[in-house]
C-alpha cells in the first residue's frame, strides 16, 4: 500500500493539494477545508473532499463520453480508484494525466455575480465585453460570456483580464479555442444542472496543452468550489444570490452569534456542529440533486 508521503508534494491551494506520483501522473487531492470569505475556516466539512471530487468524476464522465451529440471533451483525469492512490485520501484524490498548465483562469458567466458585478458597475463591462444597460446582481446575461482572469498569489483575488490580453500572452489560436471550450462545457454543465432544478451562475475551468497544443480540461470540473450553483426555486435578480453550498456559513458567520466582523481583517471563529452538519447535508444534496447518484456512492 502506498503512503501519500511517499510522493513529492507540488503545489497547495486553499482546499486542495497535488503530488508527483510518476513523470506523467499527478495525484490531485480534495480536503475537507472550506473557505469562506477569503478566509480557510478552521473546521473542516466532514466528506466535502470526497462529495466535490465525485461530482467533478461525474463531470469528466459526462463531458468526455460519447454518448451524447457534443464531440467529447479531452481532459486529464486518469482514475479515481487506482491502487496508486493512498488510502488515507481514497475518494477524494484523483490521479491525473500531467499536463503543461495555461496560466489562465478560465471563467464562463451565465449571470453577474461577484466580480463579474463590480466590474459591470464600474464601467458596464465585464473583461473588456460590452454588457447591456440596466443589469443588476445575479441578473441573466444575454447570452453566457468569456471572462478570464490571471491567478493570483494565495489570499488575493484572481485578475479579470480581456481576451486580447490572453491572446496576446497564449496567442490568438489557443485564446480562441480556451474561449469555445470554456463556454461549450459552461453551456453543457448549465444546461444539465437545469435539468436537475440548479442554476450554474458560472464556472472555473483550468486547462493543459495536449502534445498538439490543443486544451484538455484540467483541475477540479463544475463543482460549487469552482462555479456559482443557485437554487432555481427563489431565484430573482436584485440582490446576491443564497449560495447553494456556503449559505448557512456565510448566513452565521455574518450573524451576532459568530461574533465575528468580516470587515476585521481578522480569522473567523470556528463553526458550530450544526452549521458543519448542515452545510455537510447541502454538499450531498448537490450531489445526489446533480447527479441522480446515491451518497456514499457505491464502493
Ligand atoms: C493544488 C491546487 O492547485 C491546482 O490544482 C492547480 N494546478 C493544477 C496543476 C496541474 N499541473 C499539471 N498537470 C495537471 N493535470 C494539473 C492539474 N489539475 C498545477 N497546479
Amino acid at each position: 500500500m502506498v503512503a501519500l508521503s511517499s510522493y513529492r508534494h507540488l503545489a497547495s491551494g486553499k482546499v486542495r493539494d497535488l503530488y508527483e506520483v510518476d513523470d506523467e501522473t499527478l495525484l490531485l487531492v480534495a480536503s475537507d477545508r472550506i473557505s469562506a470569505f477569503d478566509h480557510v475556516l478552521s473546521t473542516p466539512i466532514p466528506d466535502k473532499g470526497r462529495v466535490l471530487t465525485a461530482m467533478s468524476v461525474f463531470w469528466f464522465e459526462l463531458l468526455g463520453g460519447t454518448d451524447v451529440a457534443a464531440p467529447p471533451v479531452a481532459h486529464h483525469l486518469i482514475a479515481a480508484r487506482d491502487e496508486r492512490i493512498p488510502e488515507e485520501v481514497r475518494g477524494r484524490a484523483l490521479l491525473v494525466r500531467r499536463l503543461e498548465m495555461v496560466p489562465v483562469e478560465c471563467v464562463a458567466r451565465g449571470y453577474l455575480a461577484g466580480s463579474g458585478t463590480a466590474d459591470y458597475r464600474r464601467d458596464g463591462t465585464v473583461c473588456g465585453v460590452p454588457l447591456p444597460d440596466g443589469l443588476t446582481e445575479a441578473s441573466m446575461l444575454p447570452s453566457p460570456i468569456f471572462t478570464p482572469a490571471t491567478k493570483a498569489a494565495q489570499g488575493e483575488h484572481d485578475e479579470n483580464v480581456s481576451f486580447e490580453a490572453v491572446a496576446a500572452t497564449v496567442g490568438p489560436e489557443l485564446a480562441g479555442a480556451l474561449r469555445d471550450q470554456t463556454l461549450a462545457i459552461y453551456a453543457r454543465g448549465a444546461a444539465y444542472a437545469a435539468s436537475r432544478g440548479l442554476i450554474l451562475a458560472d464556472t472555473k475551468l483550468e486547462f493543459g496543452l495536449s502534445a498538439e497544443g490543443t486544451p484538455v480540461l484540467g483541475d477540479e470540473v463544475l463543482t460549487p468550489d469552482s462555479s456559482r450553483f443557485w437554487p432555481a426555486e427563489g431565484y430573482e435578480p436584485g440582490h446576491v444570490q443564497p449560495s447553494f453550498d456556503k449559505q448557512y456559513v456565510r448566513e452565521w458567520l455574518t450573524s451576532p452569534a459568530s461574533g465575528w466582523d468580516r470587515h476585521s481583517g481578522e480569522a473567523p471563529p470556528p463553526l458550530p456542529d450544526e452549521v458543519i452538519a448542515a452545510t455537510r447535508e447541502r454538499y450531498i444534496e448537490a450531489y445526489t440533486r446533480l447527479t441522480g447518484r446515491e451518497w456514499p456512492p457505491a464502493v
